[in-house]
């Protein structure tokens, strides 16, 4: 899978994501509020079993294999050969589905067709593709499905060696808990389902609907994509337009992502960028401000003992100690934002 939290790579505004902290400690989850359930033509799904807040860490997840990029369908082979025989046998029991290009890397590094490989192989290989998060496979989370407006944010986690999924909005008993696959989910649905392709599915997220609400949301991604695009080039060329602008693009941005409930981490690389802006124009107030929002919700995403979240509040401290005349803004610090 690809995931924001992701199955397969990183945010196009991403920043630094900062060093591990040997300090940190394995976090409790709250896999007591959800449940396995059959969905209606999702197949299994996870379900809340009572109301969880935003923020909650659901689960603080090992992984069952460990498999960084995972092109080499060899390599895979023999990884799902190396796990105990009750891992194995519940690995082979998670969804498995291979797309197209599979067939052409199984060539390219095993000399065959895929249809010449053993029932056996072709569903290791289909489920570790169906169920990759880009470091390797969990267990329950492989239950978790996709929506390109997402409630749970995914995160590996270097510091406790787990990947953690937290709740990123308010949510109801019943409701289904569901990541995003891909990076990007404020990309246009043109882009969003070639890559949801890989998956074999057709997403019918109130995103992706043809109904009114979803044309909506998709003039709202338009937008977004736009905006997002702007500061993309500004953060490389610094040519696209003054900080001015800059702030003005990157506030717009984060109030639509709030509007449209795009709630991971692509919300805080706007945070990030409205502090960036503020401190080029000289204000470091407001940039504490923004750093501040930006803090709280690497929190809600990626919980506190995060190296991200560790990294974020060593910047806040450098500019409370700049406001606080402590410290001045010199080209240092400036850099720390880019
Ligand atoms: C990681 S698994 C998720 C759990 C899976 N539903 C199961 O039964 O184990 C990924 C697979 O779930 C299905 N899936 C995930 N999100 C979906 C969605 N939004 N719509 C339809 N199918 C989806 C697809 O078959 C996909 O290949």
């Amino acid at each position: 899978m690809g995931a924001e939290g992701s199955l397969n790579g990183n945010a196009s505004r991403g920043h630094s994501n900062g060093h591990s902290n040997s300090h940190s400690k394995e976090s409790d989850d709250a896999r007591h509020l959800i449940e396995v359930r059959q969905t209606p033509f999702k197949g299994l799904g996870v379900f809340a079993k009572a109301p969880i807040p935003r923020a909650t860490r659901i689960l603080s997840e090992p992984l069952i294999l460990a498999l960084n990029g995972g092109e080499n369908p060899a390599e895979i082979l023999s990884t799902v050969n190396k796990l105990s025989k009750e891992d194995k046998a519940r690995y082979l029991e998670l969804h498995p589905f291979a797309p197209s290009i599979r067939k052409d890397v199984v060539k390219k590094y095993m000399g065959k067709r895929w249809g010449d490989l053993t029932n056996w192989e072709r569903d290791a290989i289909g489920v570790y593709d169906a169920n990759s998060f880009e470091v390797g496979v969990y267990f329950l989370p492989s239950r978790i499905n996709h929506s390109c407006i997402p409630n749970v944010h995914y995160e590996f986690n270097p510091a406790i060696e787990r990947g953690t999924f937290h709740a990123v909005k308010d949510i109801a008993e019943g409701e289904e808990l569901y990541i995003s696959y891909i990076n990007g989910g404020s990309r246009l649905r043109n882009w969003r389902q070639p890559k949801l392709d890989m998956w074999g599915f057709v997403c019918q997220c109130a995103a992706c609907g043809n109904d009114a609400e979803g044309k909506k949301r998709e003039e709202r991604r338009k937008e977004m994509f736009e905006l997002d695009q702007k500061l993309a080039k500004q953060s490389v060329y610094g040519t696209e337009m003054t900080a001015a602008q800059a702030l003005k693009t990157a506030t717009r941005l984060a109030g639509l992502q709030m509007t449209e409930g795009v709630l991971n981490r692509e919300l805080r690389t706007s945070y990030h960028d409205a502090a960036r802006y503020c401190l080029e124009l000289g204000n470091v107030k407001l940039a504490l401000l923004w750093i501040e929002k930006e803090l709280a919700h690497e929190k809600i995403c990626v919980g506190e003992d995060h190296p991200i979240f560790h990294a974020v509040s060593a910047r806040r401290d450098l500019l409370k100690d700049v406001v606080a005349g402590s410290a001045s803004l010199d080209q240092s610090l400036l850099e720390c934002f880019h």
